[in-house]
């Protein structure tokens, strides 16, 4: 089988991939949630017109003398107005968030008025009219539309909709990406491994690329190499995932057994193998509606296909918004001219005052994991790229 370009995968992987159904949340459960529709005010906000300060709500006509005193007739405080009306001459104590008295048509501010008493107070500074009014709907109105489908929940938006009063909200469904990892060699992190036994460390960097990008991940820890453990694996996550990724047993070994266990129980497969490295063992395909992504086991492979596939596959069906920090950078050591695998090589990078520079570690082999943890960024070099110089430009994608 030819190996699929990376251009393609992006294409076969992403190309039909629609948002996930909506399902409701209460808005505390909502941060950081897609809303899934557009969301209408359920009210007018403010909902009457209301005092923007503390002082006195008046007829802006009766301050216009500084030796007239106006009678305080009540108070109007928020959540509590005053049911009467304003007379001339007459002035009603108010608070910020208040409902303005009939009658009134302005708030003097407090600061602008003596107190004569208990009854009455002088405007030290004619009120302009109008003034320190928020009119009715100042903020929005019944039926404004006042977020769109898409917008992510962050607070500003979250308390908007809870100032429309929506109680909960339709959000997008996360993708839920089960994860697998296979082989008998594994063990948990913590655990005695035996003498041919590594620990298992694939799924902890998936999955917190998985959560970065909007998933619910359920993580099925370690299966062994074994048809029918895998496929009792496989038949209950298929149930639970929009997203089954699994680790390892991707190649052409004895024991890599995932892909025609897959297909046993039913996967079709789309593409398998493809021009990149690390990755080249990377496998799609679909059960029914569950996509199934197969990673290479190779740690540095299965954290480098996720960068790069699964987090825009689990962002774009959880409906958010998805780009890949590439940008150009100056090579500070040679690299080999390259095969027909893209390449993506871990680098660090560094700020100069003209442009980035990327320093590429000397070691790549895909099981380095030391290395992957101390990039910061993976020269891009496509394939065929002819050999590089120190100083030549090359483009990098950031990772962190
Ligand atoms: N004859 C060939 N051999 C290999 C090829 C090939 O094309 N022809 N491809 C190589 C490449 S590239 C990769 S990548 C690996 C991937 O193989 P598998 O997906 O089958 O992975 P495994 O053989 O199961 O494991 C590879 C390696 O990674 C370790 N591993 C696996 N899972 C985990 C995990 N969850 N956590 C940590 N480490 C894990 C495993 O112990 C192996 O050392 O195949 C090459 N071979
Ligand atoms: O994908 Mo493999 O990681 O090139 O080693």
């Amino acid at each position: 089988m030819a190996l699929l370009p990376v251009r393609d995968v992006f294409e076969r992987l992403l190309g039909d991939v629609e948002n996930l159904p909506a399902e409701d949340v209460p808005l505390v459960d909502a941060d950081n949630r897609v809303l899934a529709t557009a969301l209408e005010a359920r009210r007018t906000q403010p909902p009457f017109d209301a005092s923007a300060m503390d002082g006195y709500a008046v007829r802006a006509e009766d301050t216009s003398d500084a030796n007239n005193p106006l009678e305080i007739i009540g108070e109007s405080a928020a959540g509590h107005r005053f049911g009467g009306r304003i007379e001339a001459g007459q002035a009603v104590r108010i608070l910020t968030g208040a409902p303005i008295p009939d009658g009134a048509d302005t708030v003097l501010i407090q600061e602008n008025t003596r107190r004569l008493g208990d009854r009455h107070i002088l405007a030290t500074e004619p009120a302009v009219r109008g003034r320190n009014i928020r009119h009715a709907g100042l903020d929005f109105a019944e039926g404004d539309i006042l977020l769109l489908g898409g917008r992510l929940l962050d607070a500003g938006a979250l308390s908007l909709a809870a100032a429309a009063n929506h109680p909960s909200l339709p959000v997008i469904r996360k993708p839920r990406v089960a994860i697998i990892a296979t082989g008998d060699e594994l063990v948990l992190p913590g655990s005695v491994p035996g003498p041919d036994q590594i620990i298992a460390s694939n799924s902890y960097g998936v999955a917190a690329i998985a959560r970065a990008a909007g998933a619910a991940v359920l993580d099925f820890g370690v299966v062994y190499d074994d048809r029918a453990k895998i496929a009792a694996v496989v038949a209950e996550a298929r149930q639970k995932a929009d997203i089954i990724v699994t680790l390892g047993g991707a190649s052409v070994g004895d024991h890599d057994l995932v892909r025609s266990v897959l297909e046993a129980e039913g996967m079709r497969l789309d593409f398998w193998k493809i021009a990149m490295r690390p990755g080249k063992p990377l496998m799609f395909g679909r059960l029914d509606q569950t996509r199934v992504l197969g990673l290479p086991g190779n740690p540095v492979a299965s954290l480098v296909c996720s960068h790069l596939f699964l987090a825009p596959l689990v962002a774009k069906l959880g409906g958010r918004p998805h780009s890949f920090d590439i940008r150009n950078a100056t090579l500070t050591a040679p690299l080999r001219e390259n095969d027909q695998r893209q390449d993506y090589i871990r680098a660090t990078s560094e700020q100069r005052p003209d442009r980035m520079a990327a320093t590429p570690f000397v070691l790549q082999d895909s099981s380095m994991l030391n290395t992957l943890a101390r990039a910061d960024c993976l020269i891009i070099r496509p394939p065929f790229a002819p050999a590089a110089e120190a100083g030549d430009l090359v483009q990098v994608m950031m990772i962190r």
